[in-house]
């Protein structure tokens, strides 16, 4: 090793070497990169500051049960549930929302439901593509879209966004898939247990990434990139990569004011004449939840949080001799799936996705309960704002949870329409909205809890560059995803969506992700 002989921040630290690509994160966008990357040939470095997860990344955490049986707690379905109960080690802990910092990233701790996104939440959300507009004027002549893997035999005036591929029983998604073909090449280095503290810059030209251990096996040190081609790209998500931006002297003044005041950052903050003013942390979304919850004799709840430590022998048995049965299917049962588009008197048109699940929620306990979640989707303008604080931790502080009088209307609309499709059948009872009580009012004083860990859009993708505003408006990464105002720094996570999506977004970071390395890989000239 040797010691960087550059100015300010990086001046002192240990040389761990040089790298094409620094890849920060490995969740649902960082291990499509790791893999797109080092399959190019590029010389790849992944750096993640949580431990492994799955059994075949070489994590162990579980319950007795699992010993012997080259399973861990993230691997069988059934057992998502414990990630409210028991986190440590495994949940980012400098953030106020559910977010996991392990190998996988979200993927590894979510519920698993993976939805091919519908062309629209592309078309309206993101810059214009020429696929927008090839499949426009195809369309005007009779084509018609397909997806194509189910529609294998239609290839004749037929067009399609690229199918992707997932498999079941244990974990799937890209730890299974993108990471297991990325750790097998040499050119890819893979670093666990080390954060990603900031990247170290010349104004606009990134030249390495300094890293802290955050156990005994991580590495502390400066990653550099190759020379006048390398580059870094930051995966970390929907907080983590601003949180690192904002520790480079990337945002708003007011956020790199708070990192400059800090006792962990700021002596060695980058100066603030080389600050880049970007609205990194406005535009924050999620998908607004609203419940409604009825019972029905039918319905037999499942104890999820019973099955960790004391699974039902025969759903045990069941799943660790065939990987069939409950516990192969994904906690807390979210198994009914419904969508409608409705038009608020805005005239925007909202995307509505409900999921439906046997379990009580609204502190409503009981056996024969359902919840059907509605989440409100592309069109959405309810807008948020993620924030630094003095310890560094990331927060919500203004909350994205419906706050737009024209989301709100179309709510109440989309829940209307479900309670009088469920008031036609005398032997369901609705508990939620309860007996008597408008939707309206119980839409405007919701009593639960509208937060779904779908956190996007901190880093917005646009071609309003933020640069020339005051760091408050306009769009953090071009259509490359390169953070205006650099030579070499890109995002490729949740933080780049523009807006909301319809469905639960794994697919489709991990697609949005596919076409920023696609694009990076094409850039010419070096940068
Ligand atoms: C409990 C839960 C349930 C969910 N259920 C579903 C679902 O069923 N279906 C669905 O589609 N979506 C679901 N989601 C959402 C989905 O998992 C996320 O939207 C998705 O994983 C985000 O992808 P990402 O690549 O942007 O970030 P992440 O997957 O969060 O990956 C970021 C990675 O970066 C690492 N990191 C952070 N900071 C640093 C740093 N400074 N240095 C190095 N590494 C760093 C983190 O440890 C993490 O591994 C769920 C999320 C949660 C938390």
């Amino acid at each position: 090793t040797s010691t960087a002989t550059a100015s300010g921040p990086g001046s002192t630290l240990v040389n761990l070497g040089e790298f094409d690509y620094i890849v920060a994160g490995a969740g649902a966008a960082g291990l499509v990169a790791a893999d797109r990357l080092s399959e190019a040939g590029k010389k790849v470095l992944l750096i993640e500051r949580g431990p492994p997860s799955t059994y075949a990344t070489g994590g162990r955490l579980g319950p007795a049960w699992l010993n012997g049986e080259n399973l861990t707690r993230f691997d069988v379905p059934g057992l998502f549930n414990q990630i409210w109960v028991d986190s440590a080690g495994i949940r980012c802990d400098d953030i106020d929302q559910m977010a996991g910092c392990l190998l996988g990233g979200g993927t590894a701790v979510n519920s698993g439901l993976f939805f091919k996104p519908q062309s629209i939440d592309w078309d309206y959300n993101f810059p214009a593509e020429p696929y927008d507009l090839i499949t426009k004027v195809l369309s005007a002549v009779g084509y018609t879209s397909v997806t194509a893997n189910d529609s294998p035999n239609k290839k004749n005036r037929t067009f399609a966004h690229t199918p992707f591929m997932y498999f079941n029983g244990e974990r799937g998604g890209p730890l299974a898939t993108y990471f297991e073909t990325a750790r097998a090449r040499s050119n890819l280095h893979i670093v666990l247990n080390t954060t990603v503290r900031r990247v170290i810059r010349k104004g606009g030209r990134i030249t390495g990434v300094e890293v802290v251990a955050t156990s005994s096996d991580g590495k502390t040190g400066l990653y550099s990139v190759t020379p006048n081609t390398g580059k870094v790209l930051l995966a970390a998500g929907a907080f983590g990569s601003p949180k690192i931006l904002f520790r480079s002297g990337i945002g708003p003044r007011d956020q790199l004011e708070v990192v400059k005041a800090s006792a962990t950052d700021g002596s060695t903050m980058i100066d603030s004449s080389k600050w880049i003013k970007l609205p990194v942390g406005y535009n924050l979304q999620d998908h607004p939840s609203t419940d409604v919850v009825i019972s029905h004799p039918s319905v037999k709840d499942y104890d999820f949080f019973a099955a960790f430590n004391n699974p039902i022998p025969a759903d045990r048995d069941l799943y660790l001799n065939s990987r069939a049965g409950i516990l192969a299917t994904a906690a807390p049962g979210p198994n009914t799936m419904f969508w409608e588009s409705l038009v608020p008197s805005d005239g925007i048109p909202r995307q509505f996705q409900w999921t439906a699940r046997a379990e009580g929620s609204i502190n409503e306990k009981g056996d024969t309960l359902v919840t059907a979640s509605q989440y409100i989707g592309t069109g959405l303008k309810s807008r948020g704002r993620m924030t630094i604080n003095s310890d560094l931790n990331m927060a919500v502080t203004t909350s994205p949870h419906l706050n737009d009088p024209y989301d709100i209307e179309a709510v109440i609309q989309s829940v209307q329409l479900f309670v009088d499709a469920l008031s036609a059948d005398k032997s369901i009872t609705i508990l939620h909205p309860a007996p008597g009580q408008s939707v309206a009012e119980y839409v405007n004083n919701y009593p639960g809890h509208r937060g779904t860990n779908h956190w996007i859009a901190t880093c917005k993708m646009g071609t309003d560059d933020g640069t020339k505003g005051n760091g408050t408006t306009g769009s953090v990464v071009d259509t490359d995803t390169k953070v205006y105002g650099t030579d070499n720094l890109f995002v490729i996570d949740a933080s780049i969506f523009p807006g909301q999506i319809t469905a639960n977004p794994t697919a489709s970071i991990m697609i949005a992700a596919e076409k920023a390395i696609e694009n990076i890989l094409a850039l010419k000239h070096g940068y």
